[in-house]
């Protein structure tokens, strides 16, 4: 594909979106890629030839369009399928409406790449509709960043498939704001902040969904665990997840009566302090044992188990030292790597990360 036109549709230009468009425009020249639409939920800037947008002057252009319905821009994208033309669609939102076009993107031999975890984690006719449409038009999807943002999750866990190693065991610490909301609120050390504190610091620090309750819910882990599942050809055997995340058994830090109400993000985050000597019990009643609190999730294959849930490590296991920020560690224990496993380990979540496995997909295209 080296010497093709590789046209891209950016839709969702929050924070991991914004700095996807910088990270591209910033590639060295000469870049391989022509961005053809930028969208967000009320704009839509569409150019077959490339839109004449900088860094800078993005932003402006957008808020000056109109309109288009996401069916109507998959309409002009398919037009520009060629042989030898390229064109990548990059869902930058959250969105179960846009998640759902993947597979008529694909149909119509347009490359899907994502951060966002809705179709790889939902129901499963729409996964394999993904699949089907991948198979059947050649056009690829890549969702590195839907899980450990841009840590080589996924395509470790496929490189580990595809040679022929029998995944057994995965396990670790999958959300960025779990980890940042533990490592901070529960670290081994009397006292410490208030829970709603943190919980508002990894929501500035754009660690969390855009609304913070699907983190906590654990929905978020839930959603992980199911999509490292469907990589894995031989789990749907041992442990079948029809509705892929809701299908995970998970544990909600949601206090109960916040549990019921529709809050905006912001509201619940702001009401989320009344519940705080809830959690400083939780985070005593550890500290009483030495250990210290950590939200985990497993995928394990031979006990026929995939769940999210809250657990206490003493203050000495490697989730209690050996993490820091948004950090997720992700280990593998497989046939090969036995009795150790394979470990990755780092930043899981936060724009630039993100955007940087966003961008490898891309890369990996051509
Ligand atoms: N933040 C992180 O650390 C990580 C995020 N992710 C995933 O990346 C994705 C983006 O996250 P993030 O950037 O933090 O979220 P943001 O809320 O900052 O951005 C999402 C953007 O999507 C836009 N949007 C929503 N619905 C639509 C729609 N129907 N059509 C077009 N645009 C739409 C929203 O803007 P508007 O409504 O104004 O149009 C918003 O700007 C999510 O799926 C998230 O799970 C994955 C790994 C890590
Ligand atoms: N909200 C998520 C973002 C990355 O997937 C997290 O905290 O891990
Ligand atoms: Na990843």
């Amino acid at each position: 594909m080296a010497s093709r036109t590789v046209s891209v549709a950016v839709t969702g230009v929050g924070l991991v979106g914004s700095e996807f468009i910088s990270q591209l425009l910033s590639l060295a020249t000469p870049n391989p890629f022509r961005i053809v639409a930028l969208s967000s939920s009320k704009h839509t800037l569409f150019a077959p030839d490339g839109l004449n947008i900088t860094v800078n002057s993005w932003k402006e252009s957008l808020a000056q369009s109109s309109a288009k319905t996401p069916q109507d821009l998959v309409q002009d994208l398919s037009k520009l399928v060629k042989p030898g033309q390229d064109v990548v669609f990059v869902d930058n939102t959250s969105a179960e409406n846009i998640a759902s076009l993947y597979p008529s993107l694909l149909s119509a031999g347009i490359h899907v790449i994502t951060p966002n975890k809705k179709a790889f984690s939902g129901d499963l006719s729409l996964f394999d509709g993904i699949l089907s449409s991948s198979a059947k038009s050649g056009a690829k999807f890549l969702n590195e960043s839907t899980v450990g943002a841009g840590l080589p999750v996924i395509s470790t866990l496929k490189d580990l498939v595809a040679t022929g190693d029998k995944v057994k065991k995965i396990e670790g610490v999958f959300s960025g704001t779990m980890s940042y909301i533990f490592n901070n609120f529960s670290s081994g050390e009397e006292g410490g902040p208030s829970f709603s504190s943190v919980v508002a610091v990894a929501r500035e620090k754009g660690y969390t969904e855009p609304h913070p309750a699907d983190d906590l819910t654990g929905s978020d882990v839930a959603r992980k665990l199911s999509i490292l599942a469907r990589f894995i050809p031989s789990l749907k055997e041992k442990v079948p997840l029809p509705q892929g995340y809701q299908s995970v058994p998970t544990t909600s830090l949601i206090p109960a009566g916040l549990a019921s109400q529709s809050l905006s993000a912001d509201d619940f985050v702001t009401r989320l302090a009344d519940y705080d000597a809830e959690f400083d019990q939780k985070r005593s009643e550890a500290l009483k044992e030495g250990s210290v609190l950590r939200y985990v999730g497993v995928v394990d294959l031979e006990q026929g188990i995939v769940k999210a849930d809250l657990q206490k490590y003493p203050k000495t296991h490697p989730f209690a030292t050996s993490l820091g920020g948004s950090d997720n560690i992700i280990m593998f224990h497989t046939e090969r790597y036995s009795p150790r496993p394979l470990i990755i380990q780092g930043a899981g979540a936060g724009a630039a990360v993100t955007a940087m496995g966003v961008m490898s997909d891309l890369l990996k295209l051509i």
